[in-house]
């Protein structure tokens, strides 16, 4: 029977489209586009219908639109393709280390790529002083493109440090810190500000910075609210929460581990 003929790469191409399916639902879950996604599949469907019906002009019309409806996507769904792709192209060597640490083939085990102490230890005090703080943790992908619209240098990561350029009076205070491993690479930095409509309207630009370049990259951010001292931890484009600053210094921890 031909129907019952399955080789193993259509099991492959089964798991590989499933797969695929997967990442865009991960991709559009919660943002407007699950919406787009679905009124294009609504769309598909009056198309096969007008089709079967033999509406000859109406399925003309809706077949040339979705001939064309490839590069609309592409304007559409610019961000996923963006975030798909760099999920894609990143090399994830941190999640492939805890696989094998996992296993004890490596001996260096969790050790965090930067100074978490002195990080957390900074956002304490500026907690408490309700100093304004926006600091970019790298983890795989580049960070260079928003590198450029501040100043570039080469600093330890230590808590003074940090302290100080976030210090009101500070000239390098305004803008957000990008850290690299165990350096400072960039002050004054100007990240994209992400328009997703589900971020409380409490609030303002900084916090909205710290949602744009988490959602566009896989870097981390942390946020210390000017207004009420609050901290904030950002992963994926969403708020991470957490009870007090030592469960927050466990949460990096696992996400800044080499
Ligand atoms: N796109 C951006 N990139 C980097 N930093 C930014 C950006 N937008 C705003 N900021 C920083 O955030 C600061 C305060 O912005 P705003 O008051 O709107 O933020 P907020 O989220 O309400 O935070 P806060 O609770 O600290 O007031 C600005 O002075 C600037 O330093």
């Amino acid at each position: 029977m031909e129907f019952l003929d399955i080789r193993i790469i259509d099991i492959v191409d089964i798991v590989l489209v499933a797969l695929l399916l997967y990442y865009v639902y991960k991709l559009v879950k919660g943002t407007v586009a699950i919406n787009i996604f679905v009124g294009i599949v609504i769309m598909y469907g009056i198309w096969k219908l007008t089709e079967l019906l033999e509406m000859e002009l109406l399925s003309k019309i809706l077949g040339g639109f979705l001939g064309v409806g490839m590069f609309a996507l592409i304007v559409v769904f610019q961000q996923e393709i963006r975030k798909f792709l760099l999920m894609l192209g990143s090399t994830n060597f941190n999640a492939r280390r805890r696989f094998f640490n996992k296993f004890k083939l490596l001996s260096d085990d969790n050790t965090p790529i930067t100074n978490i102490k002195a990080i957390i230890e900074a956002c304490r005090k500026m907690s408490s002083s309700n100093t304004g703080a926006l600091i970019v943790l790298k983890r795989n992908n580049s960070l260079d493109f928003v590198k450029n619209t501040g100043d570039t240098m080469s600093m330890e990561v230590n808590q003074p440090i940090i302290e100080s350029i976030f210090f009101k009076n500070s000239p390098l205070h305004d803008g957000a810190m990008i850290i690299e491993d165990m350096e400072i690479t960039a002050t004054r930095v100007i990240l994209p500000v992400s328009n997703d409509r589900k971020i409380p309207l409490r609030f303002g630009l900084r916090h909205r910075a710290a949602v744009g370049i988490t959602e566009k990259t896989d870097a981390v951010c942390l946020v210390v609210s000017e207004e009420n001292g609050q901290v904030s931890y950002l992963r994926d484009g969403d708020f991470v929460l957490f009870d007090d600053l030592e469960e927050l210094h466990e949460i990096l921890n696992k996400d800044l581990t080499a």
